[in-house]
């Protein structure tokens, strides 16, 4: 495995250079995959698997939404699309890429299917980690291992059809064939990772509880509205306010940011904006440091677990999350974001 250099810090990593996808499809040429789940991790990795040429199956319950999706993605009902029940039974590798709630409803009825030798692949840490809460504790006789893409199914499909990658972390929680580590990074180079780092369950869970919560969609949301907010009480149109704060982020500097980094993205503002981002920045992150800490204290005491499985419990969950992200939607920030997306030249 490479070992690179992340900050101070060497790592070993998996690169496709030293994966390369025709070790992957040798480690896979007898295994069927079945993905289990079609809601956004499962179209990304499973269209991604059957691109890359492996022999690839599709597990949903007929008669909702996502099956119907899977008919249209090309999954044919019969051959390459099946109940879940009969895609677990068929399938030697299990991808179960339920939503880590619907992981729990139906874990009495893949365990059933999973034989000596076969291997189950999660994409969170979740259901193993909390097992105390989720009841998943897989047999002594398979493979337990771990793909996380970090990163939206959506962007994952998305980057693979343009010739990039996502990164994923990878783990093995249980090795009973004495090949979970190469099933493990065939995936991992099969659903189109970029490179692929070490982690186990735990870490990824709490990591990726703490990043969604955090400064990947909970604290941005959080710092985009305090800001926004602000700007509308002295007096700034809503125009003035959504640009100051997200269309500018978004479509000017995290680009910057994304290409080069933070130094480059300041480099490239004024002197002015740079002299008061450095004289501000420490005052932020002093300032959200114990809602962090609080946040990580409670993914690590199984809360956020706790949380997240009571909520998806109820028959109207979706409902209710609709209404929650149509609150969002509604607010005169998003609506203001609509309008100025609107208006973007391509959008004209
Ligand atoms: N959404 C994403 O892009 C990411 C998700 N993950 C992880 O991947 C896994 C799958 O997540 P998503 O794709 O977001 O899931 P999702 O919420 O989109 O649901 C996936 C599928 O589960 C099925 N399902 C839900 N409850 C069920 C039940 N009781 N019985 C039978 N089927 C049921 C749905 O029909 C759907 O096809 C989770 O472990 C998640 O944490 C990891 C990285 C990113
Ligand atoms: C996209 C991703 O990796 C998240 C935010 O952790 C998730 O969807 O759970
Ligand atoms: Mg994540
Ligand atoms: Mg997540």
């Amino acid at each position: 495995m490479a070992k690179l250099k992340f900050g101070t810090i060497e790592e070993n990593v998996m690169t496709r250079q030293e994966f390369p996808l025709k070790k992957a499809q040798e480690v896979l040429k007898d295994e069927v995959i079945a993905v289990l789940g079609y809601g956004v991790q499962g179209p990304g990795q499973a269209l991604n698997l059957k691109d890359n040429g492996f022999n690839v199956i599709v597990g949903q319950r007929k008669g909702s939404k996502t099956w119907d999706k899977a008919v249209e993605d090309g999954w044919i009902p019969g051959k390459t699309l099946f109940e879940l029940e009969e895609a677990a039974e068929k399938g030697t590798i299990l991808q179960y890429l339920l939503s880590d709630a619907g992981q729990i409803a139906q874990w009495e009825t893949v365990k059933k299917h999973l034989t000596p030798g076969k291997a189950l692949y999660f994409s969170h840490g979740f259901g193993i980690t909390y097992s105390d809460q989720t009841g998943i504790v897989p047999p002594k006789d398979v493979d337990v291992i771990l793909v996380a893409p970090k990163g939206s199914g959506t962007s994952l499909r998305r980057l693979f059809v343009n010739g990039s990658g996502l990164n994923s972390s990878y783990a093995i929680h249980q090795d009973a064939t004495g090949k979970a580590l190469e099933r493990c990074l065939a995936l991992g180079i099969g659903v189109g990772s970029g490179y692929l780092f070490e982690t186990n369950f735990r870490k990824e869970v709490y990591s990726d509880l703490t990043g969604e919560r955090g400064s990947l969609m909970g604290a941005i949301q959080g710092l985009f509205a305090a800001q926004y907010d602000l700007l509308r009480s002295k007096g700034h149109s809503p125009s003035e306010a959504f640009n100051e704060t997200v269309e500018e982020a978004t479509q000017s500097l995290y680009p910057l940011v994304a290409e080069n980094g933070m130094d480059w993205m300041y480099a490239n503002c004024s002197t002015t904006a740079q002299r008061g981002a450095l004289d501000w920045w420490k005052k932020f992150r002093d300032a959200v440091k114990p809602v962090f800490e609080e946040l990580y204290d409670s993914v690590e005491t199984g809360n956020e677990a706790k949380l997240t499985i009571t909520a998806n419990e109820k028959e109207d969950y979706r409902v209710e999350l609709e209404k929650e992200l149509r609150e969002l939607k509604d607010s005169e920030m998003w609506q203001a974001g609509a309008a100025v997306r609107k208006l973007r030249p391509e959008n004209a």
